[in-house]
């Protein structure tokens, strides 16, 4: 349901708090032209009603003539700061960023982070941020869950549809999004509620099946009938099924990109106020879908892009991929059963 302006700027009063924002501040909002205009003010009004020193930085927007569509995960990499060295300056001088534009997946998060400043993304309809409200038991949930992920050395996932996946896991970190931007250098999502790492390189290996009512990212749409993915070395090497293996097919070949066959990141979802129902009440272009990627047991992988974590593979085309009702076992001990989070205790809701 619609949320007052006021409201809007009450929750980036509390999520901007979690994220340590204070009168020792600064905070720069990040902004381009189709950034919602709500949000903007609503984060630079919360910010300095907090005491933070709070200043905007205004990009103008990059339009690749390849990219499709509006949602700002369909297009990674290239973004409207990518060789604005003086913006990058700027925003590596705030404590804090707000960014209501989308820096995800590109090399410049990462080098803004390496200088310590936090970034939060904030992109979703207020109704959504409404909704999942991040708190501080997301944080412990979420981060219970990354102490059992960054020790593990494999991952292993299955399900009843068919998927027999696995991979070997260390080379890179374990990622966790718990809605805020609380530590130097974090990167965080508000919504979110979910981890993830990379497989090794080369060494995911198996199945996936995506089943009726699985998601696929960025094209908003449940899988009608089954779709599967044989993955070696690390990459999709043939995509088989029915219309929407085709249009899968079809749209990643679009990219003339062997990268973008690659595994991206993989983990679960902890989110228990994600609805895997909620892409259903929304326009494709009402923001990127986080419920999708969030809901609670879901198995999240990826293709493509692996620069957040320092890779090489900058490649613009990236898929999410939620399948519900599978197992995922680390090192042999499960964390997910049927699509239910069974361990660690502690990050079950
Ligand atoms: O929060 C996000 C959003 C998109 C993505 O690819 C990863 N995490
Ligand atoms: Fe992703």
């Amino acid at each position: 349901m619609p949320v007052s302006d006021r409201e809007l700027t009450q929750m980036f009063e509390r999520v901007l708090t979690l994220s340590k924002v204070d009168k020792t501040q600064s905070v720069a909002v990040l902004k381009s032209d189709y950034s919602n205009p709500r949000i903007v003010r609503a984060a630079m009004d919360a910010a300095q009603r907090l005491g933070a020193n709070v200043y905007g930085v205004e990009l103008p927007a990059f339009n690749h003539p390849r990219a499709m569509g509006m949602d700002m995960t369909a297009y990674c990499g290239d973004t409207p700061l990518t060789g604005n060295l003086a913006a990058q300056r700027a925003l590596e001088a705030a404590d804090m960023i707000v960014d209501t534009m989308m820096l995800l997946h590109s090399p410049e998060q990462e080098q803004i982070l390496k200088t310590g400043t936090r970034i939060l993304l904030a992109v979703e309809p207020p109704e959504v941020l409404a909704r999942i409200m991040p708190t501080e038991e997301d944080k412990i949930r979420v981060n219970a869950a990354a102490e059992r992920l960054k020790r593990a050395h494999s991952i292993a996932v299955t399900s009843k549809a068919g998927s027999d996946f696995r991979a070997t896991l260390g080379q890179y970190p374990t990622v966790t999004e718990y809605g805020f931007a609380d530590e130097p250098g974090r990167w965080d999502h508000w919504p979110s509620g979910f981890l993830f790492s990379w497989p090794d390189e080369g060494s995911a290996e198996g199945t996936l099946v995506l089943d009726v009512g699985d998601i696929l990212l960025p094209f908003k749409t449940y899988v009608r009938e089954k779709v599967t993915l044989e993955i070696e070395e690390g990459f999709i090497r043939r995509i088989h099924g029915g219309f929407e293996a085709e249009y899968l097919r079809d749209y990643m070949a679009y990219f003339k990109d062997p990268e973008v066959y690659g595994i991206s990141h993989i983990g679960w979802g902890l989110q228990p106020r994600a609805q895997w129902t909620a892409m259903g009440l929304h326009d494709k272009n009402d923001g990127m879908c986080m419920d999708a990627r969030a809901f609670y047991g879901n198995f999240l992988f990826s293709t493509g892009p692996n620069t957040e974590v320092g890779g090489s593979r900058k490649t613009p085309c990236h898929m999410d991929i939620p399948l519900r009702g599978c197992d995922i076992l680390l090192d042999g001990e499960p964390v997910v059963l049927a699509g239910d989070v069974v361990a660690p205790e502690a990050s079950r809701a």
